[in-house]
């Protein structure tokens, strides 16, 4: 679905991302795990077009769109949801989730606004108040739901955990397999909660310094023993 090739990337003249070869698999969850600042954020950033991109390809749908800015890229169907800020805070729930689809025809838009209340039944009764007003599980429940409604075939998503509960945690973690398997949406995660993340991963890559240090099947990365090192707080920045 999307190949990554030779990809460096950063931030004008820092680079940040060096030489990265993945590919995200139609209807898989891929994770991207591996320690602070060793560009996991930086990835998703940069296959969304928000980076300076140095020599590199990223082809979608055998299409070259390391060139393709970011609202076009949401038009071809990719999603990608930042850690913060991935709502409009003083719009109601059914505000953001209408503006999500606000190029579908009405008819439309209805439709996939009731399939991803569907996938996100706690947000019914919440329709009217303010984004800004949610928890941080409930926002990021409407983050995940307005990608739906925009019918995005990929789902990029940086640390959706982050600051939740592990009960929270949990239940964003089955809604993103529902996603894959119910809705056929291929997901590219970033997740501090490395472990529980490739659990419900198909296929996996550790960063390390900017570059890809591991890779694979997520069981097999999950049991690797550079991943371990990892996991125990071993593996150096
Ligand atoms: N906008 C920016 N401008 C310059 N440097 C940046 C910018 N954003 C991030 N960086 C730097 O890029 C490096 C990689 O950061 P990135 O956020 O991609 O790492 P990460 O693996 O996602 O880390 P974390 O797990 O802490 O979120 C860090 O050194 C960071 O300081």
């Amino acid at each position: 679905m999307i190949d990554v090739k030779n990809l460096n990337a950063g931030y004008g003249k820092l680079q940040i991302l060096f030489d990265v070869n993945a590919k995200i698999r139609e209807r898989k969850i891929t994770t991207i795990v591996g320690p602070n600042g060793s560009g996991k954020s930086t990835f998703l950033k940069t296959l969304f077009g928000l980076t300076t991109i140095y020599p590199g390809e990223i082809i979608y749908k055998n299409k070259n769109i390391e060139k393709v800015p970011p609202y076009k890229k949401a038009r071809m169907g990719i999603a990608f949801l930042p850690q913060t800020n991935n709502v409009f805070s003083n719009l109601t729930v059914e505000e953001n989730l209408k503006i999500a689809g606000y190029i579908l025809p009405k008819e439309k838009l209805k439709e996939r606004i009731e399939l991803a209340l569907n996938v996100f039944p706690e947000l019914r009764d919440l329709l009217k108040r303010k984004a800004g007003s949610l928890s941080g599980g409930q926002r990021q429940f409407l983050a995940m739901a307005m990608a739906i409604v925009r019918d995005a075939n990929v789902l990029m998503l940086d640390e959706p955990t982050a600051q939740l509960s592990p009960k929270l945690a949990e239940v964003i973690f089955s809604k993103i397999t529902e996603m894959r398997d119910e809705y056929g949406i291929t997901v590219l995660l970033v997740e501090q909660n490395a472990k529980r993340a490739l659990e419900i991963s198909d296929f996996g890559y550790m960063f390390v310094s900017g570059r890809v240090a591991l890779e694979g099947k997520a069981e097999d990365v999950l049991n690797h023993e550079k991943f371990k090192e990892y996991s125990l707080g071993i593996t150096a920045l």
